[in-house]
């Protein structure tokens, strides 16, 4: 599996980071939607260099231009709910995508340990197409792993490009290890490199999903 990196670049992308990890800045939830949904635009134009285009005829009033455009449109998944304001930034970019929305989530038991529950997928068919995978916070990796398999009961993709802003380096060593297929390429803002207990990234930014739409009680 490729990994590419996209933050400590000296880019603006590290402004987009930088404002929400700030606890300071994440006071205001929507900046904090804006910062994640431009840092799903920066992705979706990186990854887009990595797409397959053709060269096009376009009729301009004065003549034809030859202009390489996509030859197919990708599919843009996400994982609800953090995933949708960096999933809406995606598709700014790639206006033309397929769209997939997926809900995980994470369910506690008395000992406050958590499973990730998967429930709910609406999407077109995968048959052959790519596939840009979206969460924002890569933590344990079994978020990203579950929505990766249940995007094979819709068909079986070209290519999948996993997307996430921040991730830990458990997660990263946890999705390199359990999913080994050549077709897949791993798109991050910052690898951290711990978790707390509870599966929270450390620095990271804290819960993403809270953040940008308020706090939420957990599912038993
Ligand atoms: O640190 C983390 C880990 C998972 N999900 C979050 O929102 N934050």
């Amino acid at each position: 599996m490729e990994i590419r990196v996209l933050g400590n670049n000296h880019s603006v992308f590290d402004q987009y980071l930088a404002e929400i990890r700030d606890v300071s800045i994440q006071k205001d939830p929507l900046r904090f939607r804006e910062n994640l949904y431009r840092l799903g635009e920066l992705f979706a134009y990186e990854i887009s260099k990595n797409l397959k285009y053709e060269v096009t005829d376009v009729t301009t009033p004065l003549g034809i231009a030859k202009v390489p455009l996509l030859e197919k449109q990708p599919v843009l998944a996400t994982i609800l709910r953090a995933g949708l304001a960096m999933h809406n930034g995606l598709l700014k970019i790639l206006d033309r995508a397929e769209n997939c929305f997926i809900s995980a989530f994470r369910k506690y038991n008395e000992s406050g340990d958590f499973e990730i529950e998967f429930e709910y997928m609406a999407s077109p068919s995968l048959d052959d197409k790519v596939v840009i995978l979206s969460d924002p916070m890569l933590a344990s990796g079994r978020s990203m792993e579950i929505g990766y398999h249940a995007l094979f009961s819709k068909g079986t993709p070209k290519h999948v490009h996993l997307v996430s802003i921040i991730a830990s380096q458990q997660g990263v060593d946890y999705i390199t290890e359990t999913i080994k297929a050549e077709n897949v390429t791993l798109w991050l803002g910052a690898i951290d490199p711990e978790m707390t207990p509870k599966s929270y990234i450390v620095p990271g930014l804290g819960d993403a999903g809270d953040l940008a739409y308020g706090e939420k009680i957990d599912s038993k």
